[in-house]
Order: structure tokens, then sequence, then C-alpha cells
């Protein structure tokens, strides 16, 4: 199955992982291309948190590659990955319920343009207090953008998931990352709560240039606002498109008949497509 290649962000080429006897990824490639929105979903157990492990640097596969701007990075680890430009947030948030929504954003542009202030203002006690107006200005721009600024000297231990999920999304924009993998986003949302968190990851990739590739359950999110869908089942890679592509993909409907895409748009779209046809 072809997938765009060349100047992706990151891509993973021929990507095989086993655990023991069980392969959990066989021969998947996955490209994001910059400036992009790229949604990977499949069943339960198709191999998408693997692949996200393999992307991420947590996991090194068993053959494959995987490039970020055309480098080689297959055996380096998250935090050189990070170096190059990725960033990523995680199904259960993990941030320091203690801080701020604020402080959170502080600490994240000080490890992009201040890093060894984190450890002399930690040892001083210094801490937070001592900001330059050009930190100042770059926080504050990003808790605005993210729609934070009315919670921004709240603790995040008092907030809601939906608002922890945007004050992650701020701090790994913060590291002015090229690329962000998000695991999960729309977890544990309510409606209303993941139609902001769509509209601000559109927005990221609008005003801030970055490309986006996340796992996902909400498979009409991910139909929403994805320009490419990969679709994963047992391991193997079934069907890349469009979400137009994707929606009236035989296999893809498939692999999803009787699970969690029934209750969506998406699979009700397709029943009544598969219905016309027979009466047709
Ligand atoms: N560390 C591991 N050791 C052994 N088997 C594993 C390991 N990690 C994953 N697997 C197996 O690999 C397969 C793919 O799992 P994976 O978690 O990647 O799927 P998934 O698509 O993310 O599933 P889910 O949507 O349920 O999170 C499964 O059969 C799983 O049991």
């Amino acid at each position: 199955m072809s997938t765009e290649t060349g100047n992706a962000r990151i891509e993973a080429r021929d990507i095989t992982m086993r655990f023991g006897g069980l392969t959990a990824l066989s021969d998947v490639c996955i490209s994001v291309p910059p400036k992009s929105i790229v949604g990977l979903v499949g069943p339960n157990g198709a191999g998408k948190s693997t692949l996200f492990g393999v992307l991420s640097g947590l996991l090194t596969p068993t053959s494959g590659t995987v490039l970020m701007d055309g480098a080689d990075v297959t055996r380096t680890t998250p935090q050189s990955r990070a170096a190059r430009g990725m960033a990523r947030t995680f199904q259960h948030p993990e941030l320091f319920l203690s801080l701020t929504v604020r402080e959170h954003v502080v600490l994240a542009d000080r490890i992009r343009h201040a890093r060894s202030r984190i450890w002399s203002d930690l040892f001083t006690g210094r801490g937070f207090a001592r900001s330059s107006s050009a930190e100042d200005q770059r926080v504050d721009a990003l808790v605005d953008a993210l729609n934070l600024g009315a919670i921004r000297d709240r603790a995040v231990g008092d907030l809601p998931l939906g608002s922890c999920r945007l004050v992650e999304v701020a701090r790994a924009l913060a590291v002015e990352p090229s690329v962000m993998l998000l695991d999960e986003p729309s977890s544990g949302l309510d409606v209303r709560e993941t139609e902001e968190l769509a509209n601000v990851m559109e927005a990221v990739v609008h005003d801030h240039g970055v490309s986006l590739l996340f796992v996902e359950h909400d498979v009409e999110l991910v139909l929403r606002i994805c320009d490419t869908v990969h679709v994963l089942d047992f391991g193997a890679k079934i069907a890349e498109g469009t979400p137009a592509e994707i929606r009236s993909d035989p296999s893809v409907r498939a692999a999803y008949l009787g699970e969690e895409i029934d209750d969506s748009v998406a699979l009700r779209e397709a029943a009544a497509d598969i219905d016309q046809e027979a009466i047709a």
C-alpha cells in the first residue's frame, strides 16, 4: 500500500514488531507530511499503541526504519527525537498537579529557550519569579491561543480532564516542535470538550505549522479533522486515504463492523450505503 514519502516530518518504513511469537506489526508504513493532521485508527489490539511506541522511541522495532525529516532515528531515544522536534501527549495527562496552567507552559518554554535556568532556579529557589518579557509574551500568547487564559493561575490538580489535555498540548507546543504525537487525545472527554480539542488541533496546524499524528478511538473525530487516515487491523495496515476514501473502504467497514465505530456517524453512513447497495 502506497504511503507518500520524501519530506515527511516523521515516517515509518516497513515496520515489523514481534513480541516473542506474537507479531504486533507487520511491514507497516506511515508518513506524516509537514503541516498535516494524520490519524491512526483500528480495532482493539490492532497495533496502534505499538506503532506509536516505535515512532516515539519507546520501542525498537524488530525490523524497519523510522525517519524524522529524512534522518534515520530508528534506534534513538525519545529524548533525542524530542531534540529533533518531536513532542507528545499521553492518554492520561502527565502533569504536576500543584503547578498552575501557566507554570507548566513556563517550564516547557524554558526547556526550549533557557534550559540552564531550570536547574539553577530550582537550587536557588528563584522558581518561576524571574521571567523575561520575551518569555512572558510567548507563554501568554500560547495560553491564550489554547483558550486557557481564564484558568491560567489555577493549579491543574483542580481542573477537569478536558482542560488538562489542553494544558498538555500547550506544554508540548511551547518547545516549538515540528511534529506532535497525541495518544488518544479525546479519551474521557465529553462532546463539548472534544469539540474544543478538535478546534485547537486544527488551529495548532494552521497557526504553528506543526504536524499532528494521533491515535484515536473516536473515529468520527478522526474522519472530521484528518488530512490522511491510516487503518490498522491485526498488525497490518489495511487502508490509507482521505476521510472520504476511508469511509467508503470495504475492508475498513469489515474490520469495524460490530465494534465501537457502530455508534459513529461514519458507520451509520456506511450502513446506509450498504442498505442502498442491497436495495439496488
Ligand atoms: N509488550 C508487549 N508484550 C507482548 N505483547 C504485546 C506487548 N504490547 C502489545 N502486545 C500485543 O500486541 C498486539 C497489539 O497491541 P497494541 O496495544 O499495539 O494494540 P492497540 O491497537 O493499541 O490496542 P488498543 O486499542 O486496545 O489499545 C496485541 O495483541 C497486544 O496484546
